[in-house]
């Protein structure tokens, strides 16, 4: 399913007028009768409705959403909240049509009347503005919201709460803070970004009939789901060996900081690499042997603990590589990583620290023939950006591209919804994943699941978007189960991603 812009949604609608001929009138039938449809799946006829239509063609569908459930005899009412030469075009015959029908229509005088006809009902249908807002809500209109959000008891927003931009980089709206949105078409940026994503409430997309020739060539960005994931996971041969797993490699670690190269090599073999070595500082090995008796290990030379460069590391034994987690940021450590970048002709993986050293060596990263993945956190992009974490995750998309383009790596920018976009600027999102892994080591269990899904034989993109949904998923499946959102550790993801196996392959 694709993410896109307004600009991206409203493209897709001309088409669908323009190149294929489907009228206007028709979308927007579709679009009010999939919502309806869907009321009426689960909404008792003794429920009273309120729709509140404004100017636009979000206010058109709120009109045949009105004479869809009057028809099915549902108690619904409209109130229109623009005057009535604002209703034109498409939105004024469906206005025509549910009048003919018998409905109701009361047109908003003063913003007061709204609160008592809100007090009385159910059902709030919020289809005041949709993706055709013009920046922050005006008066009356922002009053209205104002009602809405203090006295609907559940508002259904109707392709996009009122109010709340589409797209990424804007901070300064007042939105409609909807229970429930049911997007048409498809899910526009603003649900997948941390500032704006809860005004959605729960959400869900229903369909408008855009033709598949015309979204086809639409967006470049596409929400990885369970259905992508059972599509595109690798089989595991019968008759494979360990070396069609691939051999991987993992550089990090140090005495004092074991755990974090622990879990990468422990998840890189629980999510199915054939081979992981762990190359760490040496007095570290015995502590990670003792958690990993699957792993085979690579001792590094180290000062008080901390790898330093005496050893060489002969990165051209590997069919991927993931380095960075706890390897410390003195030089020594970087020398390590400027090597893999010039030395290593497979798949590189950058996290945690190995980032914080990249960061001085990005412009030889667009020289390298073979592949190279970064996986920072927010704090860890902004970084690399010089930016602000707050200006990052205003933008988080374009700023994804423009660092892979600009740099030609592959780029994995977690948090709750997390983005994951190729050197030409190709997008995926995961939305697998809750607050229980807001908690150390979790980034270091994902990338030893990078790790492993990069080893197997499937494109790059792929391997991230399953690898972030695996990691997400592994989460999610401990918390419906034996563990909550307060109690998880990244260690216990490692049965997660059994769990993960056992029910979707
Ligand atoms: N084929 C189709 O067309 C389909 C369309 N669909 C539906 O159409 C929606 C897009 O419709 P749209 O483009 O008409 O814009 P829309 O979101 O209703 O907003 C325009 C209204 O908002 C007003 N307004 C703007 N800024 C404002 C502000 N700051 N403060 C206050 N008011 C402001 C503006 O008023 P004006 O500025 O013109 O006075 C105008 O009245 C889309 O989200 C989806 O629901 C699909 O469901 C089915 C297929
Ligand atoms: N609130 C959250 N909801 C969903 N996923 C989260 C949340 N907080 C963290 N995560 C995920 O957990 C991982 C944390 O990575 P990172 O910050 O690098 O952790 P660490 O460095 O402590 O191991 C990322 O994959 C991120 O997407
Ligand atoms: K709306």
């Amino acid at each position: 399913m694709y993410i896109v812009t307004a600009e991206e949604m409203y493209d897709m609608d001309h088409g669908a007028m323009n190149k294929v001929g489907i009228d206007g009138k028709l979308l927007m039938e579709n679009a009010g009768r999939s919502i309806a449809a869907s009321l009426k799946e689960r909404v008792s006829k003794t429920y009273r409705i309120l729709v509140l239509a404004g100017g636009g063609n979000n206010g058109g569908d709120g009109f045949v959403i009105a004479r869809t459930l009057l028809d099915n005899d549902f108690d619904v009412t409209v109130v229109q909240v623009v005057p009535d030469e604002k209703i034109i075009g498409d939105a004024l015959y469906h206005k025509q049509l549910f009048v003919c029908c018998g409905g109701n229509v009361t047109v908003m005088q003063t913003v007061d009347e709204v609160g008592p006809m809100i007090s009385r009902v159910d059902i709030v249908i919020d289809a005041i503005a949709g993706i055709g807002m013009k920046g922050r809500l005006r008066e009356p209109l922002a009053s209205v919201v104002d009602v809405v959000n203090k006295k609907a008891s559940y508002v259904l927003s109707v392709d996009i709460p009122s109010g709340l931009p589409a797209n990424e980089g804007i901070s300064d709206f007042y939105a409609v803070q909807a229970n429930e949105t049911l997007i048409t078409g498809f899910p526009k940026q603003s649900a997948f970004l941390e500032h704006t994503a809860p005004y959605y409430g729960n959400w869900q997309v229903v369909s408008f009939g855009l033709p598949s020739v015309i979204t086809s060539d639409g967006a470049h960005r596409y929400l990885w789901t369970e259905e992508q994931f059972r599509k595109t996971i690798p089989e595991r041969g019968r008759y494979s060996h360990k070396g069609s797993h691939g051999r991987g490699l993992a550089v990090g670690g140090s005495a004092e900081m074991p755990g974090s190269i622990t879990m990468t090599v422990h998840a890189a073999l629980r999510t199915g690499a054939g081979l992981v070595t762990a190359a760490t500082a040496k007095s570290a090995i015995p502590a990670v042997a003792s958690q990993c008796m699957e792993a085979t290990y690579l001792a590094l030379g180290e000062t008080n603990g901390r790898m330093n460069n005496e050893l060489p590391i002969p990165f051209d034994n590997y069919d991927a590589i993931v380095m960075g987690m706890g390897m410390g940021r003195h030089h020594e450590a970087r020398s390590h990583i400027r090597k893999a970048l010039e030395e290593a002709s497979c798949p590189l993986i950058v996290d945690a620290d190995g980032l914080y050293h990249l960061k001085s060596l990005l412009a030889s990263v667009k020289k390298r023939k073979s592949p190279v993945v970064l996986t920072p956190h927010p704090g860890e992009m902004a970084m690399l950006l010089d930016k602000s974490v707050p200006e990052l995750l205003q933008k988080p998309f374009a700023y994804a591209k423009m660092a892979a383009e600009k740099y030609g790596v592959y780029i994995v920018l977690k948090g709750p919804f997390t983005i994951i976009t190729t050197p030409d600027g190709q997008q995926t999102v995961t939305t697998t994943g809750n607050e229980g892994l807001a908690k150390g080591g979790s980034g270091d269990v994902l990338s030893g699941i990078i790790l492993a899904m990069v080893l197997q034989d499937q494109p790059i993109m792929e391997a991230l978007s399953n690898a972030c949904f695996i990691h997400g998923k592994a989460a999610d499946m401990l918390i419906a189960d034996t563990h909550s959102v307060y109690d998880l550790l990244a260690s216990d993801l490692l049965h997660g991603i059994s769990k993960v196996y056992r029910t979707f392959v």
